[in-house]
Order: C-alpha cells, then sequence, then structure tokens
C-alpha cells in the first residue's frame, strides 16, 4: 500500500525544492521513512512512463507551470510552441486563429517527440500544449494505445478570460497578443468529468502556490498509479 504525506508549503513562499519534498512511503505494509525522496524520486521510482501535458488558453501560466514541474521532476520538458509551423506563427502573430487543420500536424508532432523521448528511456516528460479541445486531448491520449506502460494526464490552468486578458496585456515580446485571448475562450472546451485523467487547477493565485499545488497533485497522482498497479 503507498501512500503519500508531502509537505505542506506555506503558499507565498518560496516552494519547496524537489529535495524538500519528504514523501513518506508505505510498500507492502511495511513503512519506510524515505527522508531523503524527492519529486525527483517520484518522477523515476514508479512502474509507469508519464506524459504531462500542461495545458489551456493563451497566458494561462503553461510555459511557467510546466519548466517548474520538469525541473523538480527530473523529466524532459517540451515547450509546444516551438514545434508549431513557421505559417501557425505568422497566422497567430497576424491576429489570427488557428483552425483545425493548423493543429493537427502540430499536435501529432508533439505526441511522437513525448513518444520519442520516453522510448529513449525517459520515465516521463512535461509538455506545454493548449489543447484546447477534446479531440485536440485525444490525439495525445492515443500514445498509451501504443504502450500500455504509459500513463497520460493532463494538468489544466483553470481561468478566466479576464484574467487571461490581464496576464497576456502585460506580457512582452510574445507573439501571442491580448487580441487572441478571446478567440481561445471561443473554441476552448473544458475538460469534462468523463476526462478523468485531467487535474484542473485554479491558476488565480500567485504562480508560486500554483506551481506548488500542481506538483503536489502531480506527485500524488504518480503515487496513486503505482499503488494501483501493485
Ligand atoms: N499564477 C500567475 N500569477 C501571475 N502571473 C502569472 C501566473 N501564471 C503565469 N503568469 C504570467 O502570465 C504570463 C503568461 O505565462 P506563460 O507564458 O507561462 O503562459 P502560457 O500559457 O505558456 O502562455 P502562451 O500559451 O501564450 O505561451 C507570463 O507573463 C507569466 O509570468
Ligand atoms: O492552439 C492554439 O491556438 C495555439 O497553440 C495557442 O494556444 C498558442 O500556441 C499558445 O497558447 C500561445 O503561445
Amino acid at each position: 500500500m503507498m501512500s503519500f504525506d508531502t509537505a505542506c508549503a506555506v503558499p507565498g513562499q518560496k516552494p519547496p525544492s524537489a529535495a524538500a519534498l519528504d514523501i513518506q512511503t508505505v510498500a507492502n505494509g511495511t513503512s519506510h521513512n524515505t527522508e531523503s525522496h524527492s519529486a525527483t524520486a517520484a518522477g523515476q521510482a514508479g512502474t509507469h512512463t508519464h506524459i504531462w501535458l500542461v495545458t489551456g488558453p493563451a497566458g494561462c501560466g503553461k510555459s511557467s507551470v510546466a519548466e517548474y514541474l520538469a525541473n523538480a521532476l527530473d523529466m524532459p520538458y517540451i515547450e509546444g510552441d516551438s514545434f508549431h509551423s513557421a505559417a501557425n506563427i505568422e497566422k497567430m502573430s497576424n491576429g489570427i486563429p488557428l483552425t483545425d487543420s493548423d493543429r493537427w500536424d502540430w499536435l501529432t508532432s508533439l505526441r511522437d517527440e513525448s513518444m520519442r523521448l520516453i522510448n529513449e528511456g525517459q520515465t516521463g516528460v512535461v509538455l506545454t500544449c493548449s489543447a484546447l479541445k477534446r479531440k485536440y486531448r485525444d490525439v495525445i491520449r492515443v500514445a498509451a494505445y501504443y504502450d500500455h506502460h504509459l500513463l497520460i494526464h493532463f494538468i489544466y490552468l483553470d481561468a478566466s478570460e479576464e484574467l487571461l486578458l490581464q496576464r497576456v496585456a502585460q506580457r512582452q515580446g510574445h507573439y501571442m497578443g491580448a487580441n487572441m485571448v478571446h478567440s481561445q475562450f471561443e473554441v476552448l472546451e473544458r475538460p469534462t468529468k468523463n476526462e478523468t485523467d485531467v487535474i484542473t487547477v485554479d491558476v488565480s493565485r500567485t504562480l508560486g502556490e500554483v506551481k506548488e499545488d500542481a506538483l503536489a497533485r502531480v506527485i500524488e497522482t504518480m503515487g496513486r498509479a503505482d499503488n494501483d498497479s501493485q
């Protein structure tokens, strides 16, 4: 039986370093106090491999949260935007929303890159991908059809359109302007309850609080997955 007690960080303080996250594991009825275990250990120790997609509309914090998680879990970070075609970047830079046909090759390239890294021996990857629609998320879910050890997880960063408008407007030097935020919400299909592989994180809090919450839930999810497979 494996259970996790992670250190409860105090919101607003520096997020606990990976080493500081003390994970108490109980395996097979014997308690092992694993002081040195860390988020990194949680990311590396399981019997599964994982694709962690940090998703949501423009400006919700995908890159900020994904980089933090990848570092804490010692997993490669795949910035989804770097896989967009030049044509897609040009469209968004000119305030033109992408269409389904613009996104298919992009989504499959993200799935292929994630699987490539896992097939090379990574225990998981952390990937940013807006994945605004259910069918986009399903494109990535296909990866698990090829490998029953692979688990696909979505971390949906939930915010209002008004909040993201503010954040994108304050951001400098990014091709996705505030004028595009509304178009993201027009097509957004928030994950539904039957998408049981989705963790929804309220990002109306500070970035530090969001990162801590996301990491704690990621660690809990990986522990539960390994417990279920024992
Ligand atoms: N919880 C938060 N509180 C305050 N500011 C935040 C928070 N999360 C992200 N930000 C800020 O909002 C902006 C967008 O963050 P980030 O680039 O990580 O989002 P994104 O989803 O990757 O955006 P895009 O999809 O447009 O690339 C950045 O300036 C970031 O510092
Ligand atoms: O699906 C899309 O419309 C795009 O992926 C956008 O979401 C941007 O990539 C990102 O949000 C801004 O960088």
